[in-house]
């Protein structure tokens, strides 16, 4: 029975854990998937290359409102596919080669793994391992909805849709989060007809509402736009198209034809394949591993030492750059038992790369509202792109930046960006609620340059109604 001195579960944040520290130590990667993980082969990066491209796709409108006539000439779908793919799966396979062929510490099994007990594993084709640590960063799937049809061959899930051959005349998305805006804004960039359909009335719920309602209203002028339906049943319409058929509850069917229908209807955590009662290991509600703020895995309520986990599978956000900086917690952790140190959730930003993007981070107007300490008042501030220079040089009229702060401290809560690169305008907001820089500071110390798009961000903040001390900067 092989035994080693660390065994990783996941070779996509996993993989950044074997740090030189392990150099003449004993590592175990296993990973029973495509080696690099979601992000790498089919998740985060690939979508991004697809957006870009899809993105050019679109200019030729936006340059018509400024007076400058272009023609789309063609979509080279495959094209664009073998590009990107050429060089993800290469990154994929040269990753998988060093750490199989080239690392003499480290064994890589390919096959998927169980747990027999906290530090005990044994892979599907029965090699049975063991190790002093162990960190599961076994991510998470694509979830489909249990209805009858999901297995056709035009059913597709973010896995799958990328590397389809020739770009779909008619697609339906199913879901209204992230996946299903980021694809509905590809497809339809490039020309495809997209349908999108969603059970609730309204995009991207876990949003602010108002940049939920206004990416909504967005959505719904660029592709078609059903809400209020759930689907019912995928089936097969001949000549390699499917109908999807939904139903609003009250006795009305929707059936919407299309050569691919995409399930984006949520990821689950991959515990189920772990056998995460095996090892005694404590689930939250939403199947993710419990662990302490030191990420290690918590057993009837007290952890485990030398057992962590990181990413999809042990935490609610989903996001690879949380999983990154939980890596690194991880990382110093496992070389470090004497001097662990916690995982600081402050700020996570995200982004939803559709058209238009959307960017985010803390608290939604809503929850500061319910949530902030009583006795603070919240404060909140609007502002549209079209009201800058820059936005009347780019006839702007939906981007907006919208701020939640406290009144009192001038702290920031929550900041929700809806247009063009908002998921780069938000950064400086991220960065000071970080770091704990109030608005007044934030607006009025750096100077921001004009007349740059960012200058939403700083017309934002000096509209929130935030109390300025007498000797705040000018
Ligand atoms: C379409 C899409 C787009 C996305 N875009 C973004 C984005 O723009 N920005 C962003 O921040 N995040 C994005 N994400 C989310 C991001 O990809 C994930 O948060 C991140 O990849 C999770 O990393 P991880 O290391 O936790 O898991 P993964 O990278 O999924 O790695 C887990 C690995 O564990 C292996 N494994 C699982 N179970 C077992 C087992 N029992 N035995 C052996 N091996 C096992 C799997 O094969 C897999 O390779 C996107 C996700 C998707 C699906
Ligand atoms: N840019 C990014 O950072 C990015 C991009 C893509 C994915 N991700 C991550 O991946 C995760 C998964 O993305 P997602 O879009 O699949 O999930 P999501 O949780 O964002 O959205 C799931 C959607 O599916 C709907 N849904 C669920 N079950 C359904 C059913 N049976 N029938 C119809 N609709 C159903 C939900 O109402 C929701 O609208 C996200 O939480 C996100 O963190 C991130």
């Amino acid at each position: 029975m092989p035994h080693y001195d660390l065994a990783i579960i996941g070779s996509g944040s996993g993989n950044s854990l074997i740090t030189p520290f392990w150099d003449g130590r004993r590592v175990a990667l296993i990973d029973g998937g495509v080696f690099g993980g979601t992000c790498l082969n089919v998740g985060c990066i690939p979508t991004k290359m697809f957006v870009y491209p899809s993105g050019l796709a679109g200019v030729p409108v936006e340059a018509a409102g400024l007076g400058v006539d272009l023609n789309l000439d063609k979509v080279h779908w495959n094209g664009i596919r073998d590009r990107i793919f050429g060089r993800i799966d290469a990154i994929s396979e040269s990753g998988r080669r060093y750490r199989a062929e080239e690392q003499d510490n480290v064994d890589l099994y390919q096959d998927h793994v169980r747990f027999t007990g906290p530090r005990s594993l044994q892979t599907a084709t029965g090699v049975e391992i063991t190790a002093d640590q162990v960190v599961v960063a076994a991510g998470s799937r694509a979830a489909l909805p249990d209805v009858p049809g999901v297995g056709l061959p035009q059913v597709h899930t973010s896995d799958t849709v990328m590397r389809i051959d020739g770009l779909p005349a008619r697609v339906v998305v199913v879901g209204g989060g992230y996946i299903a805006a980021e694809f509905a804004a590809v497809f339809s960039g490039f020309g495809s007809e997209v349908t999108q359909v969603n059970r609730s009335g309204r995009l991207l719920r876990g949003h602010d509402d108002e940049i939920a309602r206004r990416f909504t209203a967005a959505a719904a002028d660029r592709w078609k736009l059903e809400l209020g339906w759930a689907l019912e049943a995928v089936e097969d319409s001949g000549g390699g198209t499917a109908t999807a058929v939904f139903s609003d509850g009250g006795g009305r069917r929707l059936r919407v034809e299309a050569e691919i229908v995409l399930m984006a209807t949520g990821r689950v955590p991959n515990t189920d394949g772990l056998d995460a009662a095996a090892a005694g290991f404590d689930l939250n509600d939403d199947g993710t591993l419990a662990v302490d703020p030191h990420l290690r895995i918590l057993s009837g309520g007290q952890p485990l030492e030398g057992v962590y986990a990181l990413g999809d599978v042990a935490n609610p956000y989903q996001l690879k750059h949380v999983a990154n900086r939980e890596a690194r917690v991880v990382a110093h952790n496992l070389e470090h038992p004497d001097r662990l140190r916690p995982m600081d959730y402050t700020a996570v930003p995200s982004a939803v790369f559709s058209t238009p993007q959307i960017a985010s981070v803390g608290l939604t107007e809503d929850e500061a509202r319910s949530g902030v300490a009583a006795g603070t008042e919240v404060v909140t501030a609007v502002q549209e792109y079209g009201t800058t220079a820059y936005g009347w040089a780019m006839e702007d009229a939906e981007g907006v930046v919208k701020l939640v702060a406290e009144r009192g401290t001038g702290r920031l809560l929550g900041a929700h960006i809806l247009g063009h690169e908002a998921s780069l305008l938000i950064q400086p907001l991220v960065q000071a609620m970080a770091t704990s820089v109030p608005v007044h500071q934030l607006a009025r110390g750096p100077f921001w340059i004009h007349p740059a798009l960012m200058e939403v961000v700083e017309n934002a903040l000096l509209a929130l109604d935030v109390e300025v001390p007498e000797d705040a900067p000018l």
